[in-house]
């Protein structure tokens, strides 16, 4: 098991400032419940997103499992390890990746990084040239290897990232928003070195983003937490296939439709074009093709689901459970 967590818990007490110089000195604080008994296994080799709200209490979950902070209660293991009783031991097995900070010298060519990254993690000299040699290949690095970073795109620089983060060979990789202000090219490649590497070279994938498609392309479960609650936690295609029972009809028809089903409702129509929401629990999907083709010739068809925007919109806004039910 990768990453084993229990009933975790961290509160960050603050000082409560009022007005004025009393207020300065106050000493009353107000407490902040950043996580609240979370509990979450992560097998090896798995790729998770793990996704919230801001203020959702990520980026503390990730510093109490890599060991940056300490919890007030629960219990933390990853790799078999305390990660904060052994911080060290631990950081030569893991690798993290935050998108707006960078462990790269700003000023130096990304492969003098590498090497010094090597050099930090005890590497042996060879053992360091190796790596940088395979992982060159896996991402795709090795034209601007010798270039400043300071001179390297943002997808570039987040790919040499990626590089340093990996170059002891970590069990588990953290990343923490790595797709933040790339193109839509560049997010693709991203995604395709994610993959690659937790397929190829099993590493254990922990990835938070805020964007859904980082979220829909590569990852097989989705952890959710809202308010420091773990509020879902399941498969991504169950995210969308199963908790919205809701699909979405487009069908091409010879002529205008009226459409008159309980649970269906037209979106749009035009010129003998219609778009369809269908509620799954009332009328299923063939019912209604059914209909459609007893009034009219139809041309084409598509189903989808519920844009996954939509249905994670509905579950941080509390309006969603992890067993499909619809809070009003
Ligand atoms: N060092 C700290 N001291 C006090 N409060 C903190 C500290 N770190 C985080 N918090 C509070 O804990 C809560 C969770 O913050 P956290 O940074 O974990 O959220 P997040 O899900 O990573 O958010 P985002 O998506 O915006 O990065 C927030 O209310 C935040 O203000």
């Amino acid at each position: 098991m990768a990453v084993e967590v229990r009933n975790l818990e961290k509160t960050f007490r603050m000082r409560k400032r009022g007005e004025g110089l009393r207020g300065y000195f106050s000493r009353s604080t107000h407490q902040v419940k950043a996580v609240q008994n979370i509990s979450l296994n992560i097998d090896d080799g798995e790729l998770l997103a793990f996704i919230g709200p801001n203020g959702a209490g990520k980026s503390t979950t990730i510093k109490l499992i890599t060991g940056i902070l300490y919890p007030d209660r629960g219990e933390i293991s990853v790799l078999g390890m305390d990660p904060h009783r052994q911080r060290r031991e631990l950081a030569g097995r893991i690798g993290t990746v935050f998108g707006q900070k960078s462990q790269l010298w700003y000023h130096l060519p990304p492969l003098d990084s590498l090497r010094l990254l090597g050099a930090i993690y005890g590497m042996k000299r060879h053992a360091v040239e190796d790596r940088i040699e395979q992982l060159s290949e896996v991402l795709d690095i090795r034209e601007f290897l010798q270039q400043p970073v300071r001179k390297l795109s943002l997808g570039q620089r987040i790919r040499c990232e990626i590089a340093g983060s990996l170059i002891h060979s970590p069990e588990i990789l953290f990343l923490d928003e790595p797709s933040i202000g790339l193109d839509l090219v560049a997010k693709q490649r991203l995604r395709q070195f994610i993959r690659k590497i937790n397929r190829e070279q099993n590493v254990t994938i922990f990835l938070t983003s805020h964007d859904v498609g980082d979220i829909e392309k590569i990852c097989r479960r989705v952890v959710i937490i809202n308010q420091g609650n773990l509020v879902w936690d399941g498969k991504t295609t169950d995210l969308k296939y199963k908790l919205m029972d809701k699909r979405v009809m487009s069908l091409k028809c010879g002529d205008d439709v009226d459409i008159d089903l309980p649970g269906v409702q037209v979106l749009k129509r035009r010129n003998g074009a219609l778009k369809l929401e269908v509620q799954l629990g009332t009328t299923a999907v063939k019912d209604v093709l059914q209909y459609v083709m007893e009034r009219t010739e139809v041309h084409d068809v598509g189903v989808s689901s519920v844009p996954m925007e939509e249905v994670i919109a509905e579950i941080y806004a509390g309006r969603m459970t992890q067993e499909g039910t619809c809070v009003p």
